[in-house]
């Protein structure tokens, strides 16, 4: 069974008028590679998953993998009707995918027998690794500890994307070394990494790449102190990054260098004015 670790860029969606800039999405693809990351998530939250048919999300991930070896992509899988899921899992199944991105079902605020049962079928029926993505700020319910120790058990479910924002939470799936802990939060990665986490998602890594797959390589190689100075380096960056909400800073940094429009799908705006003069002062100080 794969492992997941070091440094996820979970892709943006590009469009322009309306429709996906695939274009756009592959060079962005082929610039991410060429930087050094470790992979791509396709139609996760920056992804603009809720957003997109699910045709739509087959033509993104097919796109992606014109340019991504499969076992760098890891593609989002989420909803809240099992058989559309089931559905869209066997499509997905057919593609040379890494593994799954799997939010709780959202809105609906399951109970954690009802979580446990749920991601059980989804893993049951998995043919590739399937990485929990416990993000309760935008799903509406937490997956506690023992949810989450119950779902270790099971051989299909090896990852976890935490965005949980509990510190014991964390240290607690690190320490028992059942999943590969990512961090999903990506002021939190400096801290989930001294951890022992294994890595991150971070949308935030769109910008900069190379200096979070450094940050990596400074864990790895016990260099704490270059670590900490790289983390704090790019903090002000991943600050501005969360500063409208995500993806609207990241698209409009990116469309900054003319890889894609500044566009979103309703109902996301562009970020305020005052949120791109910021970034667009900060990479003039700060391009690499
Ligand atoms: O798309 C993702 O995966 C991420 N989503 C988070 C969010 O905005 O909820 C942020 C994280 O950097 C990656």
């Amino acid at each position: 069974m794969s492992s997941f670790s070091g440094i996820w860029v979970p892709l943006v969606t590009p469009f322009r008028q309306g429709e996906i800039d695939f274009s756009a999405l592959k060079s962005l693809c082929t610039r991410m590679l060429k930087r050094g990351v470790d992979g791509v998530v396709v139609c996760g939250t920056t992804g603009e998953a809720p957003m997109l048919t699910k045709e739509e999300q087959l033509q993104v991930l097919d796109a992606v993998l014109e340019i991504v070896p499969g076992n760098q992509v890891i593609m989002g899988l989420s909803g809240t009707h099992m058989p559309v899921i089931r559905e869209m899992q066997d499509a997905i199944s057919r593609r040379p995918v890494a593994g799954f991105l799997v939010p709780a079902p959202y809105y609906i605020r399951p109970s954690q027998p009802a979580l446990v049962a749920w991601f059980t079928e989804i893993a049951d029926n998995a043919s590739v690794p399937v990485m929990l993505y416990n993000i309760p700020y935008r799903t509406g319910v937490q997956m506690e500890l023992d949810t989450l120790r119950q779902l270790a058990k099971h051989p299909r479910i090896t990852a976890i994307k935490d965005c949980g924002g509990s510190i014991d939470l964390t240290l607690s799936l690190i320490a028992d070394g059942e999943l590969d802990v990512l961090c999903g939060e990506d002021v939190q990665i400096f801290s989930t990494l001294s951890l022992g986490g294994a890595g991150a998602i971070a949308a935030s890594s769109h910008i900069f790449p190379e200096e979070f797959v450094a940050l990596i390589k400074q864990f790895k190689e016990g260099d704490l102190i270059a670590a900490r100075q790289t983390f704090f380096g790019l903090l002000p960056m991943i600050r501005l990054m969360f500063s409208a909400p995500n993806p609207a800073a990241i698209k409009f940094a990116l469309s900054l260098d003319g890889l894609m429009a500044n566009e979103l799908r309703s109902p996301m705006l562009p970020a305020p004015e005052n949120v791109e003069t910021a970034i667009r002062n900060y990479l003039n100080q700060h391009s690499r």
